[in-house]
């Protein structure tokens, strides 16, 4: 998703298409005609004029006039608002029900996701007018309570919607990296999933009331709207019904003006698809850890791995892989694309992708058994603790929010300060990180900055919260060269200053060269080879890592600061 998929940005988009602006126009003009249909209605909507009976239209009743003379007009705008509340009130009731319960099928999956979906699919099976001629037999034409039982069978629409767009969003890689910034999933889903689930929820909001429209004005023909004399569309059009032999006009005004306003809002919606068609495809995804096993930590190490076995149904991705890593010190996981390196680090930041499980061996941080801790802990040792910078800046950024807003949001949560001083500290990281308006970027979204700033800035949030483990996958990946070299001179600047231990996961030998203690080689989920930087460099003892240097540094320039070599 790209900016233009933030209100502001479809708003301008929505106005700017003419099938958009005609609908809201249209839609506008409806809404302020019904609602001061009491100063701008030409004639009382219940006065009659039999004399006037049947009367085409003219300068005194521009939309001619009922069987009983009444001024067709004036009751098109009293009625209106009646149709418009009813069907407000409908679409309010079927979002308050429908989105929570959505969202929550959707985040949660499982056991809950079942039953809600099951649900869902029930009621949207159920015939509506039927439901709502039973609830008017119950409870007699209480229109309010009428629109409140149709709320709730929209609701169904909303609720299948929301949970397919929440388990979209569950696994972006913003979401991701809110988690491992340590916020908890109702914070996470209001924060960073509902918004970007606010367009698709808005086109069907204006569907909905398209729909709620339809019925509340099928209701009204049937005789089951608001009680006569009050003017509704519908009965507007029951009336019509009864005489449309004997004066076919009478039909026009109100039909023309329901079905205008439905496909009003169809067209709106359509605008907005049209408005959000332009948002970039998602970045998919990733982890969360399942298993554990009680297993072996050296209480000088910061990290320990031990026999670490990780698999998805039917495969095993690790298999034995046991490593450590010391404060202050930084250990280069290398191994080519696919040797599970990333999957290594999810486990230890308890983020392995669905489906995945830690089947055997343990991992202990500081003290503690990873694997024992509940989700609420290990969550709030991922923000202050265990710290992440993903390989892709970019779509690690909720494009929803400002850079401020993002930097400022783990502080508040983890560290329990204010507002103003989580902005002070902020502004000062940003500083810190090397970026020369601090200001400008705080205020800034994320497609308003460069992917070398982005990284900059995902560094400046991994390390506000003055974690101990940082965990860096790849972070220089994505960046054009020059500002490759600069980046990985500020982590080794915050490394050294912070004494963090760091795991740098990569697959650049130059990269290992540059900044790592220690090395430890990965291949087929498998660690070959491990040891001190200089020592591997100077004498693999593994054909494979042989390899990888020899393909790794072929024709390289040392970087300026090879130092184990
Ligand atoms: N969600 C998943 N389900 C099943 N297998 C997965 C999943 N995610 C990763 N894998 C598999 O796990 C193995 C290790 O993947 P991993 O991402 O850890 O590799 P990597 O060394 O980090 O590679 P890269 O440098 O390309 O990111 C791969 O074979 C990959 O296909």
């Amino acid at each position: 998703m790209n900016t233009e998929s933030r209100p502001r940005g479809y708003l301008r988009r929505v106005i700017g298409s003419l099938r958009g602006t005609l609908s809201l126009g249209w839609i506008a003009l409806v809404v302020i005609g019904s609602f001061l249909a009491p100063w701008l209605a030409p004639h009382d909507p219940l006065e009659q004029d039999i004399d006037h009976a049947y009367a085409m239209p003219s300068g005194t009743y521009w939309a001619g006039t009922d069987s009983l003379g009444r001024d067709i007009l004036s009751r098109i705008m009293h009625g209106g608002s009646v149709s418009l509340l009813g069907a407000g009130e409908a679409l309010l009731v079927a979002v308050a029900i429908g989105v929570p319960l959505g969202m929550l099928a959707g985040y949660r999956g499982g056991v809950v996701d079942a039953v809600l979906s099951r649900i869902a699919e029930v009621v949207m099976s159920l015939p509506v007018i039927v439901i709502l001629l039973a609830v008017v037999a119950v409870y007699g034409r209480a229109f309010t309570i009428t629109m409140g039982a149709l709320g709730v069978i929209l609701s169904a629409s909303f609720i299948r919607l929301a949970r397919a767009t929440t388990e979209g969003k569950r696994n972006e890689l913003y979401v991701d990296a809110a988690r491992v910034s340590g916020l908890g999933h109702l914070r996470i889903a209001v924060r960073h999933v509902l918004p970007n689930i606010t367009a698709p929820l808005l086109i069907q909001s204006t569907l909905a009331l398209s729909s709620a429209l339809l019925i509340q004005a099928g209701l009204g023909f049937l005789g089951l709207g608001p009680e006569p004399p009050a003017p509704s569309w519908g009965s507007g059009i029951a009336d019509a019904a009864k005489y449309v032999n004997r004066d076919g006009w009478l039909m026009v005004p109100t039909g023309a003006v329901l079905i205008l306003t439905v496909l009003a809002f169809n067209s709106l919606g359509d605008a907005l698809r049209d408005a959000t068609a332009h948002a970039a495809p998602s970045v998919e995804r990733r982890r969360r850890v399942t298993s554990s096993g009680g297993t072996r930590s050296d209480p000088g190490h910061l990290l320990d791995v031990d026999g670490l076995r990780v698999e998805y149904p039917g495969r095993r991705i690790i298999d034995e892989v046991t490593l450590h890593v010391e404060a202050g010190e930084v250990l280069a996981l290398v191994g080519e694309s696919g040797s599970g390196k990333t999957q290594t680090a999810f486990s230890i930041l308890g983020l392995l992708a669905p489906g995945g499980r830690i089947t055997a061996g343990g991992i202990h941080f500081d003290g503690s058994d990873l694997l024992a801790l509940p989700d609420k802990k290990l969550a709030a040792l991922r923000g202050t603790r265990m710290a992440y910078i993903p390989q892709e800046p970019m779509s690690n950024l909720d494009p929803c929010f400002t850079i401020g807003s993002q930097m400022i949001e783990p502080l508040v949560v983890n560290l329990r300060i204010g507002r103003a001083e989580a902005r002070r500290r902020a502004l000062a990281l940003l500083a810190r990180v090397g970026i020369n308006e601090p200001e400008r970027v705080f205020r800034s979204y994320p497609h308003e900055i460069s992917g070398g700033m982005a990284q900059r800035v995902l560094i400046a949030r991994a390390v506000s919260c003055e974690p101990s483990l940082l965990i860096a996958d790849e972070p220089t990946t994505a960046l054009d060269v020059t500002v490759q070299a600069e980046v990985l001179d500020l982590l080794r600047d915050l490394q050294r200053e912070r004494r963090m231990g760091i795991i740098l996961v990569t697959h650049d030998f130059g990269v290992v060269a540059d900044i790592a203690d220690r090395v430890a080689v990965m291949r087929n989920g498998r660690l070959v080879e491990e040891g001190p930087v200089g020592e591997i460099f100077a004498s693999p003892s593994h054909p494979y890592t042989k390899m990888l240097l020899d393909s790794s540094l072929e024709g390289r320039e040392p970087r300026k600061e090879l130092r184990h070599v």
